[in-house]
């Protein structure tokens, strides 16, 4: 099984906001995304490739999973973007408004040329019509050899603004293309975050789309504040009942008696193995995340 690592809290700041990448030094956000696209206006562009670099060199972020966003290739800043993002060495290079498998071999090469190391991911927003009727194209790009594709985010501000669909509560008319695009990224083992929410101060609605987001199989949320990582980390998370069913699932399936059973009951439920599996990856998660936030609470 694979390593599993938190992702419940994933930070938007704007690359040219020093003040915001020096205060994510002491925020619990499990991962940030140092953004150089929609949150930086164009005249600051190049002072926030600078501003980004310098802050990730300081270093300070302790184990939390960095991910710069670039603008597209296809804009005016996208190769200046890529060849600094490369060079600040992040986990992996966020890709916005990725509309096809065609916009993933271009990243690629380019990193390829620009000597990126093999362990430097890249991740696709999903936020275009195209990308929603093209996710199976998409998302298999993970399985080519030496694919750096790891990861899904949606971006339902553009998708909005695409098509013309509304935010409200419950978000009816964005359910299908966040459930394609989590089964399209589950289909190629990809990690995949639910889009942000936009209204700082409310905070029952952000609670009641972190609880929607973990019930649709999201692995965490974007965030554009510091207001909403507390909220997301506790949404995203197994809780109490959930840890303790999965140990009873997995004790009671390693037990001698049941060794060669593939369906039992236990406190008058079937249950599988695949249960068991399930139950496997809950408590790898529950204990990452408990590492994760033991190691936030010591530094
Ligand atoms: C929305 C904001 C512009 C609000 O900023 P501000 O007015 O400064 O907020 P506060 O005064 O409440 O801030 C309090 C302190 O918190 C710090 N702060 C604020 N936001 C961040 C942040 N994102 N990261 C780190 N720190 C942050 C402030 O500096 C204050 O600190 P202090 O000085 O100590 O008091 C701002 O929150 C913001 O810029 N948010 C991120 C915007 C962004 O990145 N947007 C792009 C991604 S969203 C998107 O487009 C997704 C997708 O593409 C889609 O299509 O949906
Ligand atoms: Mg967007």
């Amino acid at each position: 099984m694979t390593a599993v690592r938190p992702r419940r809290s994933v930070l938007y700041m704007p690359g040219s906001n020093a003040r915001a990448l020096d205060k994510a030094r002491s925020l619990a956000a499990d991962a940030l995304i140092f953004d150089m696209e929609d949150a930086v206006a164009p005249d600051a562009k190049p002072e926030a490739r600078t501003i980004i670099d310098a802050a990730l060199r300081d270093g300070g972020y302790g184990g939390r999973e960095i991910l710069i966003r670039i603008n597209g290739l296809a804009t005016q800043w996208g190769r200046d973007d890529l060849a600094a993002a490369v060079a600040s060495r992040p986990d992996a290079v966020l890709v916005p408004k990725v509309s096809s498998a065609e916009d993933l071999e271009r990243i690629s090469f380019e990193m390829r040329r620009l000597g990126a190391p093999a362990e430097m991911k890249v991740w696709a927003m999903i936020e275009t019509p195209l990308a929603i009727l093209s996710l199976r194209e998409i998302a298999s790009f993970a399985a080519r050899p030496g694919s750096r594709l790891a990861g899904f985010v949606l971006g339902l501000n553009d998708l909005a603004k695409e098509t013309g669909a509304q935010f409200v509560p419950g978000r009816a008319p964005m359910l299908p293309w966040m459930m394609m695009a989590l089964a399209a990224a589950r289909a190629f083992g990809l990690v995949v975050l639910d889009g942000v929410f936009n209204d700082i101060y409310d905070e029952e609605g952000f609670a009641a789309e972190c609880r929607q987001g973990r019930e649709f199989g999201f692995d965490g949320k974007t965030l554009v504040h510091p207001k909403q990582i507390a909220p997301a980390n506790a949404a995203f998370v197994p809780s109490v009942e959930e840890i303790e069913w999965a140990r009873v699932i997995v004790d009671t399936f390693n037990r001698p008696e049941n060794a060669d059973k593939s369906a039992i009951k236990i406190d008058g439920r079937m249950v599988e193995r695949l249960h068991a599996e399930m139950a496997a990856k809950t408590l790898l998660l529950s204990d990452a995340i408990r590492r994760t936030d033991s190691l936030a609470l010591a530094s």
